[in-house]
């Protein structure tokens, strides 16, 4: 049974409708991530989840108990969610324990029992020493444990995060979307993410929705997503690509101006077929020899890599190496084997499936 079944939901506001029968599926302690520009939708498929925001059509079933729907509409604290935000959220006025023990309040009276779940869940994020402080007196990290610790301590059977990480310093950042993400999944808890960085989503997501104005543009695990996207607009989305004129020669070579390159899957166009083969660039290898076929024309060392802008017959790629090369260096082209994604110029921005 899956974790959140969202079928042909529309949402709107004043009319317009902003989620257009959207649907979604969440498996039981997945993390699926909803990625997309600002204003897209992403806040709006949270708050009808948690049942903060009305729905104009469709359903909504969590862990296959119906929240939304014809005659159907449980209110927020019937849904059993928890929910953590981009801006804490927390109590200034009440230190990290109270904060905590907030999120059981409401359903439990037994002040053992709650002191004794509020401990339990501060050990599980790493706050057992600061019970005592307040707000204030923590880094952005340790507040957005609180809430998550909040959240959590009521045993909820999904979470919801909204942007939970934008206020964190980048210094931090991935190594609490590491802990927060091993925390989801050794409590078995499934969670929907929104965020608008990409970087976020791939390091915290088993499977994310792009989003594009209202509808999802294509669902996937990440590595799917960036390397076989269905269409420009998710490939674009989630980082360079290089778009190579190619011709389909048969279902597992195309033509290009470097020479055929060789698919690890079947293309699925007909022998002939004229389009763009788009390539990350990790995906192009260079060697350095005199009488390569490209040349390297730019070159800037980043850190972690260094982009290099490689002409070749007229086409200029980007190319990341991990090493800077010589100046002005003639390189051999080489496309990294992998399933090549090929968008046939009849289908204009979609590629083959
Ligand atoms: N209360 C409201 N009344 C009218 N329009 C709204 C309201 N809330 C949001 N919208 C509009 O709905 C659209 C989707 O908003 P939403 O907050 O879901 O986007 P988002 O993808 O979460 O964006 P962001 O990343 O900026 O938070 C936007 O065009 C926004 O202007």
């Amino acid at each position: 049974m899956a974790a959140l079944d969202v079928k042909n939901l529309t949402c709107s506001y004043n009319g317009k409708a902003i989620l257009d029968d959207l649907s979604l599926q969440v498996g039981e302690n997945e993390i699926m991530c909803l990625l997309g520009a600002s204003g897209c939708g992403k806040t709006t498929l949270l708050k009808a989840i948690a049942g903060l925001m009305p729905i104009s059509q469709g359903e909504i079933h969590i862990h296959g108990q119906q929240m939304n729907g014809e005659g159907v509409a449980w209110v927020p604290e019937r849904r059993n969610i928890g929910m953590i935000f981009q801006d804490y959220a927390l109590f200034p006025h009440l230190n990290v324990a109270k904060n905590v023990a907030f999120g059981l309040q409401c359903k439990e009276t037994n002040k053992a029992f709650i002191k004794k779940r509020v401990a339990e869940v501060l050990e599980l994020v790493n706050l057992g020493e600061l019970g005592n402080r307040y707000p204030h007196q923590l880094s952005g990290g340790q507040q957005q444990r609180v809430a998550i610790a909040r959240a959590m301590i009521g045993q909820p059977q999904l979470m919801l995060l909204d942007e939970p990480f934008s206020n964190i310093d980048t210094q931090v950042r991935m190594r609490l979307i590491s802990e927060i993400r091993d925390l989801l999944k050794g409590q078995g808890i499934s969670a929907i993410f929104v965020t608008h960085s990409k970087e976020e989503a791939f390091a915290f997501s088993d499977r994310m929705a792009l989003f594009q104005t209202g509808h999802i543009e294509q669902v996937g695990r990440p590595q799917a997503l960036y390397q076989q996207p269905q269409s420009r607009f998710v490939a674009d989305f989630l980082g360079l690509a290089n778009y190579v004129p190619a011709t389909v020669i048969d279902a597992s070579t195309v033509l290009t101006p470097m020479g055929p390159i060789a698919s690890e899957a079947a293309i699925n166009a007909e022998p002939g077929t004229s389009g763009q083969l788009m390539l990350r660039p990790r995906q192009i290898q260079l060697s350095l020899t005199e009488q390569g076929n490209g040349r390297v024309i730019e070159q800037q060392f980043l850190g972690t890599h260094t982009r290099c802008v490689v002409e070749c017959q007229s086409l200029h790629l980007e190319v990341s190496t991990n090493d800077p090369l010589p100046a002005v260096s003639q390189v051999n082209i080489n496309i990294q084997p992998h399933a090549l994604t090929f968008f046939p110029e009849s289908q204009g921005q979609k590629a083959v499936a």
